[in-house]
């Protein structure tokens, strides 16, 4: 078994009522899916006990807390001291979470508060069973806001989103899967977001086979946002990336920092990918309506998208946009703005937020923050497994307008929603490092990524 982050593949996620069926047609030939998820739950904590002492098994009122037991029963055979109750032994080498799962409906009673704080408390490292006990198989919430933080959580049968997405990375920990020999027999409810590609460069390629970006942003003071987005697009590959400093002097170069980058005006180029809305302040909305009917793909970020909120003639301009044209880009404060609710309501489902808005707006959407969702109509929706705390920093969503803006050049026959699967899972695994990544940084890794 080995851990499923970073995927090498794109794979299928079950929501919970997905999942149910698929259990349930699954026992009518497998009977014993309890015990295989025994044998797995039994064969992980033997490989992640720390030390001599028991294994800690707290087990629930469901078939959760059946896993438990069984592989209770295995590690017993197998000579392992085990202790299972709801109160810790001396010095446990590990502990079983198999409180909760699938089944969780309501907020954790007290009296399994107080064994999650005594787990969390205990010093061993937590094994979760399926999911870690409190946490919303659908959304990656934390029921009444008590749920497990696992160190290692086993999902069973079915991949669940929640541990991907909202809270759920924060809780899951190293995650690991086993699909207990049965092959899912219905479509996935969403997608987790396997290795992203790059374009394909050609031997005989040229600068004009790699497409043009106009990126339109910039605000006096505020136009870092855009020339870094500029400066991703380049580094992605773009044939020419130019931008439009809302109010540079007109003898200015676009970038001290990168002469390969040019001053640019939409009406000079109709037919680049606009990246517009980075740094731009309240100026963008005077363009808008301009960028929405003259670019024939457009990814859509910060000052653009909060226009577009305040605005339902700009909404209207969205709609009207051709099929798989337009990427919005929004974090949840952006994205509550887009859908007129608070920043809790996207966060408490940020698959249905999504889904919603792409729905509403008729465009991809990439809902940003932990577990980016990339929703587009009549797709399913994916989730990315990658990035971390290191690009919570200025400028990275910059990076990533720009990324997705090289990628659109390059490619220009490929729809919204490919163009952003591709985007965010190669900003996320550019992501992954310790500490913090300044955005100019995020860009050196993205242009040497894989
Ligand atoms: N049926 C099977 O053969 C299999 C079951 N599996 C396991 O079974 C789990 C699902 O089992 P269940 O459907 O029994 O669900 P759970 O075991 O997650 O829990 C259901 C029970 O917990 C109670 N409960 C829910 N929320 C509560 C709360 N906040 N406070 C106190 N009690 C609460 C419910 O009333 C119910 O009695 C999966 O997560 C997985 O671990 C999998 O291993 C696959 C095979």
């Amino acid at each position: 078994m080995h851990p499923l982050l970073p995927t090498q593949q794109s794979l299928p996620l079950f929501n919970v009522a997905a999942s149910r069926r698929i259990e349930a047609r699954a026992l009518l030939h497998t009977p014993d899916l309890m015990a295989r998820a025994g044998l797995a739950v039994a064969k992980l904590a033997l490989a992640l006990r720390r030390g001599p002492g028991p294994i800690w098994i707290v087990c629930g009122p469901g078939n959760n807390g059946g896993d438990g037991r069984v592989a209770e029963q295995l590690l017993t055979r197998h000579g392992v001291g085990t202790h299972i109750a709801a109160t810790p032994p001396e010095q446990p080498a590990l502990v079983i979470d198999a409180l909760l799962g699938l089944g969780l409906n309501r907020a954790p009673s007290a009296d399994m508060a107080a064994t999650i704080t005594a787990m969390q408390a205990c010093g061993a490292p937590i094994l979760a069973v399926d999911l870690p006990s409190g946490l919303l198989a659908d959304t990656g919430q934390a029921a009444g806001n008590c749920a497990v933080r696992a160190d290692h959580t086993l999902a069973l049968l079915t991949l669940k989103p929640g541990l991907l997405t909202g809270e759920g990375r924060a809780h899951t920990g190293q995650l690991w899967f086993d699909d207990l020999g049965v092959t899912p027999d219905e479509p996935p409810t969403a997608l987790l977001l396997g290795p992203p590609t790059r374009p394909d460069r050609r031997p005989t390629s040229h600068k004009g086979s790699h497409g043009e970006v106009l990126v339109v942003g910039g605000a006096p003071g505020m136009q870092g946002a855009a020339r870094l987005a500029a400066r991703a697009a380049l580094a992605c590959g773009a044939g020419r990336v130019y931008v439009d400093l809302l109010d540079l002097a007109a003898d200015e170069v676009a970038d001290p920092v990168r002469p390969e980058l040019m001053r640019g005006r939409l009406s000079r180029l109709p037919q680049a990918v606009g990246v517009v809305g980075c740094g731009a302040g309240h100026g963008i909305a005077h363009d808008m309506p301009g960028l929405l009917h003259t670019l024939p793909r457009l990814v859509i970020d910060a000052d653009a998208l909060n226009a577009i909120a305040a605005d339902a003639d700009l909404q209207d301009a969205v709609r009207r946009r051709p099929p798989a044209s337009t990427v919005l880009t929004p974090h949840p404060l952006e994205a509550a703005r887009l859908l007129a609710c608070d920043v809790a309501s996207i966060q408490c489902d940020r698959l249905a937020a999504a889904t919603e808005l792409a729905r509403q707006l008729r465009c991809t959407v990439v809902l940003k923050g932990s577990g980016s969702v990339v929703a587009s109509p009549g797709e399913c929706p994916a989730l990315s497994g990658s990035g971390g705390p290191a690009l919570a920093t200025a400028g990275s969503g910059d990076v990533l307008a720009g990324w997705l803006g090289g990628l659109w050049a390059q490619q220009p026959d490929a729809p919204a929603h490919a163009i952003a699967c591709q985007g965010v899972e190669a900003h996320g695994r550019a992501g992954e490092v310790p500490g913090v990544l300044c955005a100019g940084d995020l860009i050196d890794r993205l242009a040497h990524w894989p």
